[in-house]
């Protein structure tokens, strides 16, 4: 099969008539066998066969076998931008009307796969065929339930287009779709039963998710839901299927790793220029130094021993809002220190109000619950936590998907205030009555837009109507991110207070200016070769190499080790034991390149990522400024390197030039012209990932902008205008 085929074939029912000589022992693991940087053991594992054959089989093969062992602001705000316009002197000027090649709903196109990585569903799989690497296509587990059994098949296949049946096993329930011209909507799903042989199209029912594509969710059913089982009972592995056992272990306790921290960059202080806008009533004014957050002294210490000397502008206005004890919804810059933005007030009050001292509880019932998308952000949050908590009697604990129920309970049980979870564990849990709600003081939804969309928003809302949980009036809600698309911001009203408080920092959904962008016009066939030679390029640069699929994740990682180029990877069909040592082996430096698919996307915040690579853009744009914000953070410098196929990516070409020109990086004439030539007049409207809510959208509300503003330090504040029109 050619290199040409491979996507498309995988997608084809008659893919058993591609079965690949398994090759088991090719990438036999060593000792450190987690992550993929071994390299063939002989120049004729290279060369037995058509090159791209090899790839193909081992892609698979191995990349799954290799994978799986066990093992001051400004007063006032810069150039407001107008929704739908390009502006930035990279207008779309003369360019004309082109007749639009990529027409809406062509679905001539490629089909693509969604990656359905949403993290917290990626424990169902475990255990399965990656154990040992190989199953062959009437994979024994398949029988284990009857949507086990489903996957099972797949996964037989997949793993390695063995001798069974595969054929027959042609299954996927990830949500593989179809993507058709710009903006296509058609969201089509191979789906199968336990022999998998069927066709199953979800398309039409747009999955629940109102039809848009790519955010890699898998909760996608008619309600919102993928599968007939909760996410809670999916990550806690305690349903069906095979226990999860994972016990994470337990991180450094000894102070220098728990303060260990990186450098800020070059242009920290360029953060003071970026003009910041409160909108909503009686803001406090924004504090300039950490001594006037007026902390106590062992916050402060922390602090200092964390290395921060300078607030961030999301810092300085967030604190003194939160310390006020105001709902907040915070839209800044990735990188830009959200976390410590929502954490340092919060800690700062349990401390001032006091707090039952941890002891050993059955029901623990934690004053402060934060909530985030993805297992490793959620465990990145609490490492932050214990560190700005640490020698105070907070305890903070971390519960997430893909570890063994039993240890979550018993980190709870032993003491908690501080909740970090990610959904799914946490229904769970409080399911278990292990956690009662009662005490909620504050509830925070870090990566609020994410958790807020169709994929997480049921969860969410079903958590603030948990019994006990105090009502919104009751407790503080915080939300937090870089992102922020109007038609969640008006979601995002169920759960805050009517007066809540909006702060965005320069451009909200904006990506970060201190990330070089590069927009390079790239055929589907043509981008492992250049990856290759960019990859040559860098060097040990650390690059994340984000990709759509799962699958893909797996084949390019074996491919690039096939390059000789160490890679790791981290997608969510990876167990959780294997995710956590890949991005261990990708923060160290032992693995230089991480092929994540969209699961990393968010919040991770990795020292010298110097490189972020779109091998495939996502579907939504603001996926791509989480994206390239794993790189230029805390006021480093990073580059983006984007492979665009105008075959599929020609939908995210306008809010992509809108996101290149904002951020002042070179517009490339030919991506203006796709742009122009699929122009949409609504453009800035209702396509989900396309929309840019410049402003706090109750302002929208009004069709007029009404709210205050006020983007001005402490002493510079004017009073806020009254409006009561849009609360
Ligand atoms: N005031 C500060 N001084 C120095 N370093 C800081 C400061 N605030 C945050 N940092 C560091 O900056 C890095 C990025 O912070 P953080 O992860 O909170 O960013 P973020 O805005 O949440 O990013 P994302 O949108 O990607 O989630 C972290 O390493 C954090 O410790």
């Amino acid at each position: 099969m050619g290199d040409e085929d491979w996507e498309a074939d995988i997608i084809k029912p008659h893919m058993s008539s591609c079965v690949p000589v398994f090759e088991k022992d090719r990438y036999s693991s060593g000792a450190n066998g987690d992550s993929f940087n071994r390299t063939p053991t002989s120049s004729s594992e290279m060369d037995d066969g058509p090159r791209r054959d090899h790839f193909m089989s081992s892609g698979f093969v191995s990349g799954r076998s290799l994978g799986n062992r066990d093992s001051g602001e400004s007063n006032k705000r810069e150039n407001p931008s107008t929704m739908g316009g390009f502006g930035v002197g990279k207008g779309f000027g003369n360019r004309g009307f082109l007749h639009n090649k990529f027409e809406e709903g062509d679905s001539s196109g490629f089909w693509r796969e969604s990656s359905n990585d949403s993290e917290d569903n990626q424990a169902r799989d475990r255990g399965f065929s990656r154990r040992g690497g190989y199953q062959g296509g009437n994979d024994s587990e398949a029988s284990s339930s009857s949507r086990r059994g489903g996957r099972g098949s797949f996964r037989g296949c997949h793993g390695g287009f063995g001798p069974g049946s595969p054929s027959n096993n042609f299954e996927q329930d990830e949500g593989t779709q179809y993507t058709g011209g710009p903006f296509a909507s058609k969201r089509s799903t191979l789906s199968g039963t336990g022999n998998g042989d069927t066709y199953q199209s979800r398309s039409g029912n747009g999955s629940g998710r109102g039809g848009y594509k790519g955010l890699n969710e898998e909760v996608i059913t008619g309600s919102g839901k993928k599968s007939s089982k909760s996410e809670a009972e999916e990550e806690s592995g305690d349903t069906q299927g095979p226990k999860v056992t994972y016990i994470p272990p337990p991180p450094p306790e000894d102070e220098d790793s728990i303060f260990a921290h990186y450098q800020t960059g070059i242009n920290f202080d360029k953060y003071d220029t970026i003009l910041v806008e409160v909108s909503g009533h009686d803001a406090p004014p924004a504090i300039l130094t950490f001594e006037e957050a007026n902390l106590c002294q062992t916050l402060n210490n922390n602090i200092a021993k964390a290395g921060y000397t300078k607030l961030t502008p999301v810092q300085k206005y967030s604190i003194p809002i939160i310390l006020a004890g105001r709902d907040l919804m915070a839209c800044a810059q990735t990188g830009s220190g959200k976390t410590a933005a929502f954490l340092l007030p919060i800690l700062a009050h349990m401390m001032r109000d006091g707090i039952t001292a941890s002891r050993f509880k059955e029901l623990q019932e934690p004053e402060c619950i934060i909530v985030a998308p993805t297992r490793e952000l959620v465990n990145q949050i609490y490492l932050e936590a214990r560190k700005f908590s640490f020698g105070t009697c907070v305890r903070a604990v971390v519960i997430y998907g893909g570890t063994q129920l039993g240890h979550s309970i018993r980190q709870i049980v032993q003491g908690c205030n501080v909740l970090c979870a990610t959904p799914g564990r946490l229904m769970d849990i409080i399911g278990k009555e292990k956690i009662g709600l009662r005490q909620v003081k504050y509830l925070v939804l870090d990566e609020a837009d994410r958790m807020l969309d169709m994929g997480f928003g049921p969860e969410m809302k079903k958590l603030i109507s948990s019994p006990g949980m105090p009502s919104k009036e009751q407790r503080q809600t915080l939300m937090f991110s870089a992102t922020f698309p109007e038609e969640i911001q008006r979601l995002a009203g169920e759960f805050l207070k009517s007066n809540y408080l909006f702060v965005a920092v320069g451009q909200v959904g904006g990506a970060c200016r201190d990330v070089q962008q590069t927009v390079l016009q790239v055929g589907q066939y043509s981008k492992r070769e250049k990856l290759v030679e960019i990859l040559r390029n860098t060097g040990d640069e650390r690059t994340m190499v984000f990709v759509e699929t799962k699958k893909k994740a797996d084949f390019i990682a074996t491919f690039l080790c096939q390059e000789k180029i160490s890679t790791t990877s981290i997608h969510g069909d990876r167990e959780q034991r294997e995710r956590e040592q890949a991005l261990g082996d990708f923060r160290c430096g032992k693995c230089p390149v991480l092929v994540a698919t969209s699961v990393a996307a968010r919040g991770l915040d990795i020292e010298n990522v110097q490189h972020v690579i779109n091998f495939d853009l996502p579907s939504a744009i603001d996926e791509y400024v989480h994206r390239i914000g794993r790189t230029g953070r805390c006021g480093n410098t990073g580059r983006a390197v984007s492979f665009f196929d105008p075959e599929s990516d020609s939908h995210i070409a306008q809010p992509l030039v809108k996101i290149l020109s904002d951020a002042q990086q070179d517009v490339p004439a030919w991506l203006e012209e796709i742009a122009f030539s699929t122009y949409l007049p609504g453009f800035g409207g209702s396509v989900r990932g396309n929309v840019f809510a410049s402003v706090d959208t109750r302002k929208n509300y009004q069709g007029k902008s009404t709210l205050s503003t006020v983007g001005f330090a402490s002493s510079q504040m004017p009073n806020p205008v009254d409006d009561e029109s849009w609360d």
